[in-house]
């Protein structure tokens, strides 16, 4: 990243949308589909164009050098924007997602070390616990469809919560109430704010601002008690002040050494679950949408898996999850397609250029992370469902573009857990059940949702039992 120079284009005189006096761009943005609208545009404007929403300016940018170039410089130059880091602060996830700076920086190691292979792999005989629980969820369901998104985030939120606080809360045992319905409002809603106009609940609140207040009460009492049990554990062990076994223990035994506040455990507990439930879970649920599509990779996708299982069916080792070549290539070329993250909006920080456009302190840039990975200029057949790209020799190329995780010093630190979570996942039910359908729940077209993550229509799963 360079210093402003003088020859530097200017955002003005960047390409873009006509918009109108006022509003700017906003009348054209539907949020539900705004990746899709930026997408359409890129088309037109090109890699580098700029938008306006109401007051607020854009810079669009969808070459994947100058994404990595910037997502690299953090968090010196670019971070999370102050909308983002303000409405999740506010809510009670001002966690390392919404953080910058020194703030973000004190927190970073903790979490790495707590998502570390080393440590996930530790984890490994729960994980397998939690597959035996999803196989016989699945198994109680008989023929009925099975709403999909629904039970995966029952399965995310269960190993997210033995991992990270090491407290089996077991939702896939239940049917009642479950934390995942509050976190099901409080994703699209911080989405909704983050885009807002103005934030107009500070001074009057709407019945769903209400309802959202509830939801974020239960939640939160939810986090306290995951912490109330660590710690009791660390009372009845202080032992665990020194060899913390997890993330909330961790972040519990630094509280006093490295200034962490109770707020700051808090709201890593909260962002933890809300990064690691969805995520995972829609990037599932594409996944076996797109076999579903495509029965020839569905085919050797269970050959694979039963090929690697022998006479189990829910994996018993950690090393048979590693000889899943072709799961891993399916969920990349997911994640390729349809990517939790299709844009990555970033502030920057101090005034800087990129791709020698002249970028002041405060501009809001907005990363499009599918668009490239979806060019023919990067991808041969870019529309088609083909795992193999991800086997052959250049696949190094493949992996430089398309960037589901993110990039630089803030890439997802649970990638590692997210690729096993979606491999046990994956075994668990081609192991022991053959995938019969996946549709939409009520009968009409599958499309694409962004409410923070990209989410598909409501899935209807049928199995049946081997
Ligand atoms: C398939 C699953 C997942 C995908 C596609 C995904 C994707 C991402 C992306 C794109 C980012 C932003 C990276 C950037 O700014 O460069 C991110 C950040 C993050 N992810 Fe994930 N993620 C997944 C699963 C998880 C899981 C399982 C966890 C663990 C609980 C997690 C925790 C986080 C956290 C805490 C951050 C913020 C990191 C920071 O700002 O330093 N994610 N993730």
């Amino acid at each position: 990243m360079q210093a402003v120079a003088a020859s530097a284009m200017r955002i003005a005189d960047l390409p873009g949308p006509a918009g109108l006096p006022l509003v700017g761009n906003a009348h054209q943005i539907r949020l539900p589909h705004f990746h899709q609208q930026l997408e359409a545009w890129r088309e037109q404007y090109g890699d580098a164009y700029r938008i306006r929403v109401w007051t607020r300016r854009f810079v669009v940018i969808a070459d994947p050098q100058l994404a990595a170039e910037a997502l690299r410089d953090r968090p010196g130059t670019f971070g999370r924007t102050a909308r983002v880091s303000l409405a999740a602060t506010e809510m009670g996830f001002g966690g390392l997602f919404a953080s910058n700076g020194e703030r973000w920086r004190r927190q970073r190691p903790m979490v790495m070390a707590a998502f570390d292979p080393g440590h996930v792999r530790r984890y490994f005989p729960a994980l397998v616990h939690v597959g035996h629980r999803l196989a016989a969820r699945w198994r109680r369901a008989g023929d009925a469809p099975i709403p999909l998104q629904a039970d995966l985030m029952r399965y995310t939120v269960d190993v997210i919560s033995g991992l990270a606080f090491g407290t089996d809360i077991n939702t896939l045992d239940g049917e009642g109430e479950v934390i995942q319905q509050h976190m099901d409002k409080i994703f699209p809603a911080l989405f909704r704010r983050t885009l807002a106009p103005f934030p107009y609940w500070r001074w009057a609140k709407l019945p769903s601002d209400r309802r959202l207040d509830r939801h974020l009460a239960a939640f939160s009492a939810a986090i306290q008690e995951f912490i109330a049990a660590a710690r009791a554990r660390m009372d009845a062990d202080p032992g665990l002040r020194e060899a913390p076994r997890n993330l909330i223990e961790a972040m519990l035994s630094a509280r006093d050494r490295h200034g962490l506040q109770d707020d700051d455990v808090a709201a890593n507990v909260g962002t933890m679950l809300l990064a690691g439930e969805d995520t995972t879970a829609n990037t599932l649920a594409w996944m076996l949408y797109l076999l579903s599509r495509h029965r020839w990779a569905l085919e050797r996708a269970t050959a694979e898996v039963r090929r690697v299982l022998g006479d189990d069916r829910v994996p018993a080792r950690i090393e048979q999850l590693e000889q899943l070549e072709f799961i891993d290539a399916c969920a990349h070329e997911t994640m390729r397609l349809k990517p939790v993250a299709p844009l990555l909006p970033q502030q920057a920080a101090r005034d800087t250029t990129l791709g020698g456009i002249a970028i002041p302190a405060g501009t809001m840039c907005i990363f499009l992370m599918r668009a490239p990975a979806n060019d023919a200029k990067h991808f041969p057949h870019p529309a088609a469902f083909d795992p193999d790209r991800w086997l052959r020799e250049d696949a190094a190329t493949t992996r430089r573009v398309s960037m589901p995780f993110g990039a630089g010093p803030r890439m997802c630190p649970g990638r590692y857990l997210a690729l096993l979570e979606i491999k046990m996942a994956m075994a668990t039910l081609l192991g022991g059940f053959d995938l019969l359908s996946v549709a939409a729940a009520d009968g009409g077209e599958v499309s694409e949702r962004l409410s923070f993550t990209l989410t598909p229509t409501p899935l209807a799963m049928r199995l049946r039992a081997r």
